[in-house]
């Protein structure tokens, strides 16, 4: 099976929880995609390296990251797969809000001003989350070559109105929950 067939697998079986959830927007659902559970997970984490990577290649970028902590991992997966392809991808996270002490970094990692960056996020309801990152990526001076995430879970058209390519490697209808 394909690497992307085989995150699918690994999504469905260990990162589906139904039960009432209050989402990072307010909203409330039943159900949760746990990708913590994916690209913390020994097996998983490597998947989701190759399949964000090869879902981005044409996009044109050196550096990738996004609001912390779920689009972490995420980063830190494609930089570790870019590597074993013999490519230089550096990762870099986006603090939910500036730090008072040390350095005051927003962004932390490699500097990304006048670089090519990608946004990433482990899932996407509102989009809310990355665009709050890709604005701070836009005030550090970085150029936003797209957004991508792992399970889109609606957040599609609000990202592409905002002015992004988008990219995801997995709607809800995969999942079989769209
Ligand atoms: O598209 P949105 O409506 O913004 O929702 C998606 C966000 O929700 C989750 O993070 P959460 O806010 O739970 O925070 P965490 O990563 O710090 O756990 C997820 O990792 C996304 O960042
Ligand atoms: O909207 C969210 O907060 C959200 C939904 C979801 O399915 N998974 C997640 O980690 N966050």
């Amino acid at each position: 099976m394909s690497d992307h067939a085989n995150l699918l697998d690994e999504i469905k079986k260990k990162g589906v929880v139904h039960g009432r959830v209050v989402l990072s927007s307010g909203r409330e659902a039943d159900w949760y995609v746990d990708l913590r559970r994916i690209t913390l997970d020994g097996a998983a984490a490597p998947l989701v390296g190759r399949v964000m990577l090869d879902l981005t290649e044409d996009l044109g970028y050196d550096a990738v990251g996004g609001l912390t902590l779920g689009a972490d991992p995420v980063a830190v997966a494609m930089l570790h797969a870019a590597a074993a392809r013999g490519r230089r991808l550096d990762a870099f996270v986006v603090r939910k809000a500036g730090k008072a002490h040390g350095l005051q970094r927003r962004i932390e990692g490699p500097d990304v001003a006048g670089r090519r960056v990608l946004a990433v996020e482990d899932t996407s309801t509102t989009g809310g989350s990355v665009l709050t990152a890709v604005e701070a990526l836009r005030e550090a001076g970085a150029e936003i070559v797209g957004v991508a995430t792992i399970v889109d879970r609606g957040a599609a058209a609000k990202i592409e109105e905002a002015g992004f390519t988008y990219r995801t490697a997995y709607t809800l209808t995969d999942l079989g929950l769209g």
